[in-house]
């Protein structure tokens, strides 16, 4: 098998079958004129990332923009949206995996998020079969038999699927333009949407998607004039695409309604993706002596940062008359334990009523078995409306309740181990293909994982990094941790039936990462590196 390759474009990868389906020489045209197009700016906006950064790290804190004050202030709406994106009380994620993408689309949810970022391990294997998986699933042609026979295939009624490309941090690097790799979340949008908009369209729903990890308007900009390159190029009215922007990093939330407004025509609101946020809140004051939050199981929902944010996200959605969607708990179902399946199944309640209280229009669920209690928490706030957009709120919070980054204790011995523990099994599993783990009961991703090790790392570098017991969580601590819980780590993975081979090599990968002088930007950078 080969491939006919626009001019100036190489793939240093191999081919499985099926793959030529997807990267066609016209499909991949649209990968090469959108790169050509928009890569210096994506190579500028993260770049503008780094030098944010350093004024950061230098003390200075982020504030509303005064240029962008009159849109601020200003009275606009995001434009209607389609039918099929009115309910999503209740949307399911999960990575672009084939039998999980029929379960997915299967399980009573409104909007299934499939996922080629958070919960996605980006080897090339992934994502192009995850492109024929869902090429297959938006034409109802796909099914999966497992290995004990049971045949799994479409429901009649199934959620309307939106589509999560990678971030702009990641490169694909097996696909190079013009000797330049090519960005992971233009390669990803570009293929999917090349094959599958129109198909879709026919089908009742729509070219939709979700877009991570944005740090500011502009980042946004670019998504919006990549859409309407992309809906020119294949003879889409400007305004079929609707992107849902997850806020989830502390610098977007200063400018929820500029990245509303740069894509108003294009715009499906707003999603609260606390796990990335969390981090960002660590990893952008890291240096800042005046910040160093608790364990990681102290950083709820309730805490008042992340109310603030939450709530905020809820009123600049409604007042430009956008959905507002709620995250994910990493509350997942228990087997073997129904004590704590039950507490776990409050949690999940717990946090939907929450959500559904203080206005979201509906939220995430990591796992088919809790679709049904998301609805019905949503059921009792929404009742027969499909949403709640006419709810505005009227709190006024700001950079003050945003960078009010407590509770700074309990950090303890537990929570360093925790964290390690978490840390390397994602790690590891990451790079032997799979993205999202179950580890100790909760859901874990990219998103969560960070979490875990940027604190190692904040811990060991701020004063405040003290255990609850006086002692300084250091390097040596760190170091003395790391074998002791890859061991339990080997042990859990191997009691699970799978290899371990990739877990010397994250214990390595963490202890680098986590006790470097320079923070890496993302866990998955040098991962990426690190994989094949
Ligand atoms: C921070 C963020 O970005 S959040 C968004 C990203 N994260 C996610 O999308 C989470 C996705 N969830 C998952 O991957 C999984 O639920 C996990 C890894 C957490 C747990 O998976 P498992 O241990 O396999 O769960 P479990 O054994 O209970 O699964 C039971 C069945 O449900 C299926 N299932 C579980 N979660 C999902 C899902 N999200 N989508 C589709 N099917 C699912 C399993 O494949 C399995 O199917 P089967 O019975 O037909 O074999
Ligand atoms: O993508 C979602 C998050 O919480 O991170
Ligand atoms: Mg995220």
């Amino acid at each position: 098998m080969s491939l006919k390759l626009p001019e100036g474009m190489q793939i240093n990868a191999p081919l499985q079958p099926r793959f030529d389906e997807i990267l066609t020489p016209d499909a991949l045209a649209l990968v090469a004129r959108l790169h050509r197009a928009f890569e210096p700016r994506r190579q500028e906006l993260l770049k503008a990332r780094v030098e944010r950064q350093k004024r950061i790290d230098a003390g200075e804190l982020p504030d509303f923009l005064p240029e962008t004050k009159a849109i601020r202030e200003g009275d606009w709406k995001v434009a209607p949206l389609p039918k099929a994106l009115e309910n999503r009380r209740v949307e399911i994620t999960g990575p672009v995996e084939r039998k999980m993408i029929i379960n997915a689309y299967n399980s009573g949810a409104d909007s299934y998020m499939t996922d080629f970022e958070d919960s996605n391990s980006p080897n090339w294997s992934n994502q192009i079969q995850g492109q024929v998986n869902l090429y297959d699933a938006i034409r109802r042609q796909i099914s999966f038999t497992n290995e004990k026979g049971k045949e799994y295939k479409l429901n009649d009624k199934i959620a309307t699927l939106q589509i999560r490309p990678r971030g702009w941090h990641l490169d694909e690097k097996h696909v190079l333009v013009d000797g330049k790799r090519v960005s992971g979340g233009i390669f990803d949008f570009a293929l999917v949407f090349f094959h599958n908009a129109k198909e879709q369209i026919a089908r009742g729903a729509g070219p939709f998607y979700y877009l991570p990890k944005m740090e500011s308007h502009l980042e946004a900009r670019l998504w919006n004039d990549i859409f309407v390159m992309a809906q020119e190029h294949i003879g889409l009215p400007k305004g079929t695409i609707k992107a849902t922007v997850l806020v989830e990093t502390i610098l977007a939330t200063f400018e929820m309604e500029e990245i509303l407004y740069e894509l108003r025509d294009h715009s499906a609101g707003l999603n609260a993706g606390r796990w990335d946020y969390i981090f960002s809140c660590i990893k952008k004051f890291k240096r800042n002596t005046d910040f160093c939050l608790a364990n990681r199981a102290a950083i709820t929902m309730e805490v008042p940062f992340m109310r603030a944010y939450a709530l905020a996200l809820v009123k600049a959605c409604h007042k430009r008359g956008a959905p507002a969607m709620g995250g994910m708990s990493a509350l997942i179902p228990i087997k073997n334990d129904e004590a704590a399946n039950e507490k776990a199944m409050a949690g999940i309640r717990n946090d939907k009523a929450r959500d559904a209280r203080d206005g979201f229009d509906g939220g995430w669920v990591a796992h088919p078995g809790l679709v049904s209690l998301a609805q019905e928490e949503f059921q009792k706030v929404l009742g027969d409306r499909p949403n709640q957009w006419d709810k505005q709120r009227d709190d006024t919070f700001g950079p003050k309740d945003w960078m009010n980054f407590q509770p700074e204790q309990p950090i303890t011995e537990t929570g360093v181990r925790n964290n390690i523990n978490v840390g390397i099994h994602y790690l590891g599993s990451w790079l032997s293909g799979n993205g999202c783990v179950p580890i100790h009961n909760l859901m874990e991703d990219a998103a969560t994982a960070e979490i875990s090790r940027s604190q190692i790392w904040q811990w060991v570098v701020s004063p405040k990094g003290k255990l609850d017991d006086g002692r300084k969580v250091d390097a040596a601590m760190v170091r003395a941790i790391i074998p002791e819980e890859l061991a339990k780590v080997k042990a859990t993975v191997t009691a699970g039936g799978e290899d371990t081979a990739t877990y010397d090599q994250a214990a390595k990968i963490f202890e680098e990462m986590s006790l470097s002088d320079n923070f890496p930007e993302f866990l998955t950078l040098p991962l990426y590196e690190a994989m094949a």
